[in-house]
């Protein structure tokens, strides 16, 4: 990615009244500039005053004066900097996150898991190794004009043929470490999200690797891609200081020679005194400034791969943060005319020409193998999936882009293998809700049988349930799912095999639970394999290949 298109990415993400702080950082840096200028001149004009032997008290005031402000604006700038880069950072990755919550769902099911996690890794890279610099080396520049328009003014052979050698020296290291500097970059990328992905690998696969014997497998592959990631950083890292040590080694020899060939010009090292001093003071100012400036110039050019990847992810939808539609009225009926659904990448469609008529307060099972398209029907249902031909209809209205939150509002869904998160069970239970209300997470408890459980165990509701609620067992993630679902009073039950790990008893209490709701007017749809679950159904729709049977 070019500096100009990184430029781009950064204005875009300034936070509000960025553009104004940009304004403020740029007029204190101009004054960072001009002090650095009065600085050098207070320095010659004091060497002459002593050389001339005159009294140099004002001058010496004078030089202390400017070094204290050229000191304090150095330290303002430092603030504003740093303050402006982070707030900047802390608004992309927050978009970041944002455009990851957008995704619809069949974007989220496709990608990688570990993308969304390694964009925050790549958010704060980009912060450190893009933004930051980019804004100190923008701050150092205009220090850096303040300083050679001082030394030109002063002595404009000397200081031009001292630039004019400096500035030969970083161009001809930059161009040594610039391919090593581009391959490091790209690598570091693959690097981040090949780790993060690892990890997950581990943490989700951990019996399937106890059981195997395969723990030192998987530790073996995970110090190999640990090991890339870090000859990246390495390379990179030090890619980036071989400018600096040359230019610091070599710059020294420089100001020798010129100090050297001052000396010779006519008048000898008196009359070359002065400028001696202001190229000493200059170059000590200098260098660190052009440092900067060629250290970020190289981040830039080096994290290509990087800022490509949060460019891209930038380019998706943002989120809506508007508050929830009012739920769309269900009276009546959800109707399927011809619908066919293809995936992504599938010659097959998973549905074909489905016409399905579910009426309100119906308790459907959807039945039919593995691999039938159950779930998928039950998606275009929840508004999750969008035919890819024909049309729901919520009481005769096709359920458009536009109108799906509105209708989601009414969807409750058990999945097959549900979410739970690390925290208590009232938490899981009211899941996102700000003001939980107890009396509704204790009828939700009964009426999935779950309390028998919180009566049992010490800290009742406020019981932590662990990650990914392994303090539970199978049957009881299951209940607690339910419990969820029935927690938010939604006209529309989807139960995707959401009894599957219950004992005969359990699943009894569920269904007559099933019965409650649906006297109440709740329309069920449930996937199941069970005759039990189908046993209490109005009726059951059979799946074949994505066909109704
Ligand atoms: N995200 C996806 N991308 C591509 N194909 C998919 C995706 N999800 C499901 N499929 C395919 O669509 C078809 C129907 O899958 P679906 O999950 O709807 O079946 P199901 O009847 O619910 O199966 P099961 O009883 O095993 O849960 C299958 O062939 C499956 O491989």
């Amino acid at each position: 990615m070019s500096p100009l298109r990184s430029l781009r990415l950064i204005v875009a993400a300034l936070p509000d009244g960025g553009r104004r702080r940009l304004g403020v950082l740029a007029l204190a840096t101009i004054a960072g500039g001009l002090f650095e200028f009065a600085l050098l001149a207070a320095l010659v004009m004091l060497i002459r005053r002593w050389l001339d032997g005159g009294g140099a008290e004002g001058a010496a005031l004078l030089f202390v004066a400017a070094a204290l402000a050229a000191g304090a604006i150095r330290f303002a700038l430092l603030v504003l900097t740093q303050r402006l880069a982070f707030d900047t950072g802390h608004r992309l990755i927050v978009a970041v996150q944002r455009r990851v919550l957008a995704r619809d769902w069949p974007t989220h099911v496709a990608a990688r898991t570990s993308g969304p996690l390694a964009a925050i890794d790549f958010a704060e890279q980009w912060l450190f190794s893009a933004l930051l610099p980019l804004l100190q080396a923008a701050g150092a520049l205009v220090l850096a004009v303040g300083i050679l328009a001082g030394l030109l003014w002063l002595d404009a052979p000397a200081a031009l043929a001292a630039a004019g050698v400096l500035s030969l020296l970083f161009v001809a290291s930059n161009l040594l470490v610039r391919g090593r500097l581009r391959r490091a970059g790209d690598e570091l990328g693959d690097g981040f999200e090949n780790r993060i992905a690892a990890v997950q690998e581990h943490v989700g696969a951990m019996r399937e690797l106890i059981l195997g014997g395969a723990r030192g497998q998987a530790a073996e592959r995970f110090r190999r891609i640990d090991a890339r990631l870090a000859d990246a950083r390495t390379a990179l890292l030090t890619a980036q200081g071989v400018p600096r040590i040359l230019v610091e080694s070599l710059g020294l020899v420089v100001l020798a020679l010129v100090a050297w060939w001052l000396a010779g010009r006519e008048g000898g090292l008196a009359a070359a005194l002065p400028t001696l001093a202001a190229l000493g003071l200059g170059a000590q100012r200098l260098l660190p400034l052009l440092q900067q400036v060629n250290q970020s110039y190289n981040a830039l050019a080096s994290t290509g791969a990087i800022q490509e990847r949060m460019a891209a992810l930038l380019a998706e939808p943002d989120l809506d943060l508007s508050p929830p539609p009012p739920a769309l009225p269900f009276a009546t009926e959800i109707r399927l005319e011809d619908v066919t659904f293809r995936y992504p990448g599938r010659d097959e469609p998973a549905l074909a020409g489905i016409d399905l008529l579910i009426r309100r307060g119906e308790r459907i099972a959807l039945a039919g193998p593995n691999g039938s398209g159950k779930s998928t029907l039950a998606d275009l249902v929840m508004g999750l999936l969008q035919p890819s031909h024909g049309q729901v209809l919520i009481d005769g209205t096709p359920l458009s882009r536009d109108l799906t939150p509105a209708w989601q509002r009414n969807v409750a869904h058990v999945p097959q293998s549900p979410f739970v998160a690390d925290t208590t069970l009232l938490a899981n239970i009211a899941f996102m809700d700000p003001s939980p209300d107890t009396r509704r997470v204790l009828d939700a408890v009964r009426l999935a049988g779950l309390d028998e459980l919180v009566a049992m165990l010490p800290d009742g509701l406020a019981t932590r349930v662990g990650d990914r609620g392994q303090l539970l067992s199978g049957g009881q993630r299951q209940r607690l799912a339910l419990a969820r679902a029935l927690y938010r009073p939604a006209p529309l039950l989807v139960l995707d095999e959401a009894t599957s790990a219950l004992d005969p008893g359990s699943e009894a209490h569920v269904l007559s639970a099933l019965d409650g709701l649906q006297e109440r007017g709740t329309t069920i749809l449930l996937i199941a394999h069970r005759d039990t679950m189908m046993a209490g159904c109005d009726r059951v729709v059979r799946l074949k290949s994505g066909r109704l049977a």
